[in-house]
């Protein structure tokens, strides 16, 4: 992101409201153009990378207005548990962003923060531009959320669902009717409008939530691991979904079990651990702190003597100058190097000459697996692993 300074006021006018009004233009690949002048006088502009997919609000100091700017928040749980311990983030408007961290890192209750459904014990909050703790009712205006557990009540329709989600979330009464249509076509269930959701199948609960939670078009979206439980079908769905609210310019914080998801939809990833974050960046940029690329060759069942002398030659090779860049696994090595294109035959060589016999091996790109096992030095472990559940026709005629 440019950084405040890179910005010139120069004066535009803006044909919408026919006064010579001031915005501001960004350089390079970046512009703003005029928004909305508001009734205070002050503007907004909103800033489009070149595709036109990310919005930016301009305060009067010609600051960035973040969607989510958190600093030093932290929770404690009444029996003690420091659950979030100094979380500070500030994410763009239409940002598409990725919180991830092991099981019981703080992700949901720093989501609970986020959304007013906890009081944070210290630091500060705004969202939207209003703050979580002294203005919750227009934070709450601002944002959908899509908690783990669903909202939806299976004894009503699909459409009821979202209708009574309409009411409560005061989407005005001639709005409805259109948004409930829009809602169900968007997330594919138009077909079973009018069926009750106990017969859906969990990929179709899903995306009957995803609807019901967004029916106030928020631009903030909270979604709290939504496509966990999913087959890779569902999922899919839900992605292109995600995707596409995200195009027309609304913030998506995403948690998720599954790093491919992550690595698909999020263009900054922030990863936490025990109630602080450790890192952000884009995908991209996490990868590059793995080291290089991952060399992994597999022996023929290993003993742990193998294993150990397999280290000691991995170690000894050119590949290797640290020793955290070689892994044992149950069945052979794990060994990240960017010299792993080079001169990763040289040691497959060397492993056969100490007499270890090579079953397969591979070398690949870093994923954010390895980021995570580098960061955290343990494997992502984000929750529950459930059966996934099919998106097939649960209810005829899906
Ligand atoms: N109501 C509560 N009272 C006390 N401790 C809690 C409560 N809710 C969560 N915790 C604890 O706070 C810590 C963080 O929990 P949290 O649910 O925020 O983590 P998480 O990263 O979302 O985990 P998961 O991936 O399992 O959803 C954990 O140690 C958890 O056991």
């Amino acid at each position: 992101m440019p950084a405040c300074e890179e910005f010139v006021r120069d004066p535009v006018t803006d044909p919408s409201t026919r006064a010579k009004e001031e915005y501001v233009h960004l350089g390079c690949s970046l512009h703003v153009r005029p928004y909305s002048a508001l009734p205070n006088g002050r503007h907004r502009g909103f800033r489009t990378s070149q595709d036109g997919a990310v919005f930016t609000r301009l305060n009067d100091d010609l600051t960035i207005v973040s969607a989510i700017d958190a600093e030093h928040l932290r929770l404690t749980y009444a029996d003690g548990t420091e659950a979030v311990a100094d979380v500070s983030l500030t994410i763009d408007e239409g940002e598409f962003f990725g919180f991830l961290g092991a099981n019981g890192a703080g992700k949901t209750t720093t989501i609970k923060m986020l959304v007013t459904l906890l009081r944070p014990t210290d630091g500060s909050v705004r969202v939207a531009g209003h703050d979580v703790t002294d203005d919750p009712r227009a934070v709450r205006a601002s944002i959908g959320y899509m908690a783990q557990e669903t909202s939806i009540d299976e004894e009503l329709t699909a459409r009821e669902n979202i209708r009574y989600a309409c009411e409560a979330y005061g989407v005005p009464k001639d709005a409805r009717a259109d948004r409930i249509d829009q809602l169900l076509d968007l997330v594919d269930l138009a077909d079973v409008a009018d069926k009750q959701a106990k017969g859906f199948s969990g990929g179709m609960q899903k995306r009957l939530d995803v609807a019901s939670a967004l029916v106030h078009e928020p631009p903030i979206v909270f979604l709290d691991e939504p496509t966990t439980g999913l087959d890779p079908k569902a999922r899919n769905r839900l992605w292109d979904y995600f995707r596409r609210i995200n195009e027309r310019g609304t913030t998506v914080f995403l948690t998720t079990q599954y790093l491919e998801e992550a690595d698909q939809l999020c263009e900054r990833i922030g990863v936490i651990m025990d109630g602080e974050i450790e890192v952000t960046g884009s995908p991209a940029e996490l990868k590059s702190l793995v080291g290089g690329d991952v060399l992994e060759v597999e022996f023929d069942e290993p003993s742990d003597d193998d294993l150990e002398r397999a280290r000691g030659v991995a170690l000894d090779s050119a590949l290797v100058d640290d020793p955290a860049a070689v892994d044992c696994t149950e069945s052979g090595l794990v060994v990240t190097s960017d010299a792993a294109r080079r001169h990763g035959t040289d040691l497959l060589v060397a492993l056969r000459e100490a007499g270890l016999t090579i079953v397969g091996f591979n070398v690949r790109s870093p994923t954010l697996d390895d980021v995570f096992l580098t960061i955290t030095g343990e494997a992502y472990d984000a929750g529950d692993e459930r059966p996934a559940e099919t998106d097939a026709t649960a209810v005829e005629g899906a």
